[in-house]
């Protein structure tokens, strides 16, 4: 295997150009293989093989800096870098990450898992080697769909200035995790099919310099114009007129042409923009075939591209998509949202049954939520559907342009709490403490599959701000008797009982219930209150609870500070309420990836680790 002759960096520049390709299709056999067993982000490692190899040979890490936007399509990277072994773990607990990691590797120049970010990060970089004086290369690579995120252009706005060189590799696949939207999209395509017609601009280009005296300055002047005959001579006018150089596109599975066109761009004492062209799934007929469907995929069988360990159960994600679709139906003012993730979000159906009711704005969280809040502005019911992650990024837009005006968008927070395998860029771990702190906005989180649907018929229905936060995974299918109407700002009094009471949020149901049994088995009364609402805060039931009990335990899966639990504390001591409360949730960390129990056992979030906690805390307060 000549794979195995790659033990660290820069070992692949000993290999013998014939052997190149060998290598390519023996690193596509071994990412299959694995990510077959394991799991991963398999289409947009497949698309990359070459364009990576070709960076590689040009390129001298760790000195040169090779900063990959989302960091999913890092597999190459990771095996050329003398990782090979680690995807017998990848993405498991303890493991290999699924993202570049400057702390997995010296390589591993920036740490991504949102997209967008990787021509700021170069940026950054460049102008540190500028001031410091150093000489080293730096490459930002972007797929297309990275480029509908309005970072991108920020950077590329700011980098038109520069003096020095700056490469930033345009991996264009034609596709997002779907289809890839937009003008940007609708752009690339046209110098997709500009390639055809990169032998006539050879052809004119000779043709012009052949003419004596005129012919050099003629092509000046055209190459000047600001005319559409510009662009048969200038493909990638837009960069080329923001002051950054355009070169390509290029066959992006031709190593050859890719060292090419590396080695004219490093020569380039500015911004350059290499346009690579490169097929999702490369390689692999099920995934070049449905490319989304293997953009991020559990284990699989490999012959047969089955999918194995899919759940049957219906998702949180299900339940809100369908009940979304049921509501449409008989509500004509609603329209949907997403950034990207239609798939991802359920929002997929919405799309099919009101293709002219959905809007996917391409990887654009803050202008999303913008654009929502304009629908609102406008008399319509937008709902926005994020990954809790993402939302992040729409933090200001929720404040200033929905929440100030008080406008009745539905903010759909999913994959809320720990998500898994992607690790710390994507774990939902703050989404309560930073939608706590906006006013006007009102937040829920359901106990399970019924209440899930119940949610959503309720936030469709409110008037202004809402935000519904909602795990990823299957939906909790206990508890099923207790399903009374949902009012306003109220909780949820499952059981009644005395000395503890346990006020749980959301999918943290089925821990809330284990650790009451845990605690009735050693004879401990135990009330079970859901939270239902994060926001506004149930004073009543605070104030009952503290009548009745001893001690008050709030268990959330949101970082602690900022939480839930932080604001029913606050509330009892401002009322000096005398009940103790005990906060559980998660620390002030990154979580890393892994499998979600084990993550909850690492970060004491188990049944008999809180059973633990309570009881010592129970026995000091007497
Ligand atoms: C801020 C943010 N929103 C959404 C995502 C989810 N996401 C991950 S990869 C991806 C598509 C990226 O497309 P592209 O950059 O073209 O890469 P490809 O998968 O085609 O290789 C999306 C939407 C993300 N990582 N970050
Ligand atoms: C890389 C990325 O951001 C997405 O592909 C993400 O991994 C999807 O996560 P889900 O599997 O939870 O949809
Ligand atoms: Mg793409």
């Amino acid at each position: 295997m000549i794979l195995d002759k790659i033990r660290q960096e820069n070992d692949i520049k000993k290999l013998k150009p014939e052997e190149l390709p060998v290598l390519a299709e023996e690193i596509r056999s071994f990412l299959i293989e694995k990510i077959s067993r394991t799991g991963g982000h398999l289409a947009s490692n497949l698309g990359v093989v070459e364009l990576t190899m070709a960076l590689h040979l040009e390129l001298n890490l760790p000195t040169d800096k090779l900063i990959w936007d989302v960091g999913h399509q890092s597999y190459t990277h990771k095996l050329l870098t003398g990782r090979k072994d680690g995807f017998d773990d990848l993405r498991k607990y303890g493991g290999m990450s699924g993202f570049p990691k400057r702390k997995e590797s010296k390589c591993d120049a920036f740490d991504t898992g949102h997209s967008s970010t990787s021509i700021s990060a170069g940026l950054g970089y460049v102008e540190a080697r500028e001031i410091l004086g150093q000489h080293h290369t730096v490459v930002s690579v972007i797929g297309d769909g990275s480029l509908t995120g309005g970072m991108a252009y920020e950077a590329l706005n700011n980098a038109s200035r520069l003096k020095s060189n700056f490469i930033v590799v345009l991996n264009d696949n034609n596709m997002s995790i779907s289809k890839n939207v937009g003008g940007m999209s609708n752009y690339l395509n046209g110098l997709r099919t500009a390639e055809a017609y990169t032998g006539l601009k050879k052809g004119v280009e000779d043709s012009l310099l052949k003419v004596p005296g005129a012919g050099e300055r003629i092509l000046g002047q055209m190459k000047r114009a600001k005319s559409g005959l510009k662009q048969l001579i200038v493909p990638g006018m837009f960069f080329e007129d923001m002051g950054i150089t355009y070169l390509g596109p290029v066959d992006g599975h031709d190593i050859r042409k890719l060292r090419r066109v590396i080695r004219e761009a490093k020569r380039i004492q500015h911004g350059v923009l290499i346009h690579v062209l490169t097929k999702k799934g490369k390689g692999y007929q099920p995934a070049e075939i449905n490319p989304s469907k293997y953009h991020g995929t559990g284990p699989f069988v490999v012959d047969t591209g089955e999918q194995t360990g899919k759940t049957t159960r219906d998702t949180y994600t299900d339940i809100f998509s369908k009940v979304l679709c049921d509501e449409a139906k008989r509500k004509e003012h609603l329209v949907a949202i997403t950034a990207a993730m239609a798939d991802g979000t359920g929002l997929a159906r919405f799309s099919r049954q009101f293709p002219k009711r959905f809007f996917d704005v391409g990887i654009a969280e803050e202008h999303g939520m913008t654009f929502a809040a304009g629908l609102a502005a406008g008399g319509l019911k937008p709902v926005i559907a994020l990954y809790s992650s993402f939302l992040q990024r729409a933090f200001d837009q929720m404040i200033h342009d929905v929440c100030l005006q008080n406008l009745p968008v539905f903010i759909g927070v999913d994959r809320a709490g720990l998500v898994g395998s992607d690790g710390e860029t994507h774990q939902g771990l703050f989404d309560i403490a930073f939608l706590s702190m906006i006013p006007n906005l009102t937040i829920l989180s359901p106990k399970n599959r019924w209440e899930m649907a119940d949610m959503v018929r309720f936030c469709v229905d409110y008037d202004g701000p809402v935000a519904l936060r909602y795990p990823r995974g299957e939906a909790y299918e206990g508890l099923k008797e207790f399903r009374r109407e949902i009012c306003y700002g109220k909780s949820e009094w499952i059981y009644e009982e005395e000395e503890i009471a346990i006020l749980f949020v959301g999918h943290m149901a089925e821990l809330a219930e284990k650790v009451r049994e845990g605690l009735k088995e050693i004879g401990y009364p135990v009330s079970l209150i859901n939270a239902r609402f994060i926001k506004p805060l149930d004073e009543e039931m605070i104030e009952k609870a503290a009548k009745d009990h001893r001690l008050l335990v709030t268990i959330e899966e949101g970082v602690l500070s900022g939480g839930y639990g932080e604001a029913v504390l606050r509330y009892t001591e401002k009322k000096g309420l005398t009940m103790k409360v005990l906060n559980v949730g998660l620390p002030d960390e990154y979580i890393e990836h892994g499998n979600v129990e084990v993550l909850r056992k690492e970060v004491g979030m188990d049944p008999d680790t809180i059973v633990k906690q309570i009881v010592t805390e129970y026995i000091c307060m007497l």
